[in-house]
């Protein structure tokens, strides 16, 4: 990591999940840092740094060329990436800490926030807080699923094998409906998703069985971070695979539906509109906030 003009001591950061799907934040409104994957990576060290799933970097849209196409409509661009220091196009839970993060800081207006990612500009609302201080749930506008194929993907783990169905949230998914979450194993690795031609640039995988009507719970392999215990566009998508396969599809129905989605750090509620908009509410929380180690950051840099 490194900064083009001179080094401050330390390095603010703070730390945030959604339901468990955890970040180190990283404030960079003027976009002056270079975070390389290597440095992320040593961020989201759960031993040897931080520790977390993912990192976001808070950057003026206007400030960064991935996102300055975006700047007329947002002022603030989510740079994420996985814990491997990989780019992905959008995080669910992290675009609802990410917006949290900014009205705490006092750099958005609660209410109605709009936020640039790679996978375009998200609109994000936060509900007051409860009379005890619990925080406000965070409902983000999801844009719209597509559902590209082909037919006759499968996901397999050990000797198991399911079809899944092929979603994209800004990034892509595999969704498998299975007889029991332990069918997917301890996760260690990427399950084997084929055809290969379906994922070109690899997959987030889903494991899903139903809890009861409109109700589903998941467990995720995250491209990039491995298994969390929660993903938002994720949860998204099993939410529109669970719409589809029971025949609720709104756009036919001319009915919004929503699902409730339980992963292992939390629950999630998804909602799927008629002109095919999907809308995710679930908890967004800042827990820490501190000053990286000028010395390690310097030998981050080499
Ligand atoms: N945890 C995220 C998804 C993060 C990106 C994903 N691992 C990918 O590579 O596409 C979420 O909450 O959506």
């Amino acid at each position: 990591m490194s900064e083009s003009s001179p080094q401050p001591a330390g390095l603010p950061f703070l730390k945030g999940h959604g339901t468990q799907n955890d970040f180190v934040i990283v404030p960079d409104p003027d976009g002056r840092l270079v975070i390389g994957p290597e440095a992320v990576a040593a961020l989201c060290d759960r031993r040897a740094g931080i520790g977390a799933d993912g990192l976001l970097r808070v950057v003026r849209s206007a400030a960064d060329p991935a996102a300055a196409d975006q700047a007329d409509r947002a002022e603030w661009f989510m740079d994420y990436r996985n814990a491997d220091g990989s780019i992905a196009e959008m995080c669910g839970n992290g675009v609802r800490v990410f917006a949290r993060y900014l009205v705490d800081a006092g750099l958005a207006e609660p209410g109605e926030l709009a936020v640039a990612t790679r996978a375009g500009v998200r609109t994000v609302r936060i509900a007051a807080d409860a009379e005890d201080g619990t925080p406000g749930d965070v409902t983000v506008g999801m844009g719209r699923a597509e559902l590209p194929g082909p037919d006759g993907i499968e996901v397999a783990v050990g000797e198991r094998r399911w079809p899944a169905r092929n979603v994209n949230m800004g990034n892509p998914h595999a969704v498998a409906f299975v007889e029991s979450l332990d069918h997917a194993g301890e996760l260690r690795s990427a399950p084997l998703t084929s055809p290969a031609e379906a994922y070109p640039d690899g997959v987030n995988v889903e494991f899903v069985v139903d809890r009861g009507p409109r109700h589903v719970a998941m467990r995720v392999h995250e491209r990039g971070s491995g298994e969390t215990l929660s993903c938002g566009t994720g949860a998204c998508a099993v939410a529109v695979a669970a719409i589809r396969r029971d025949g609720l599809d709104p756009a036919v129905t001319g009915e919004a539906v929503s699902y409730t989605v339980d992963v292992l750090g939390g629950r999630l509620v998804i909602t799927e509109y008629p002109d095919g908009r999907v809308e995710k509410t679930g908890p967004a929380v800042i827990v820490a906030r501190g000053e990286l180690d000028a010395g390690w950051l310097a030998a981050l840099q080499g």
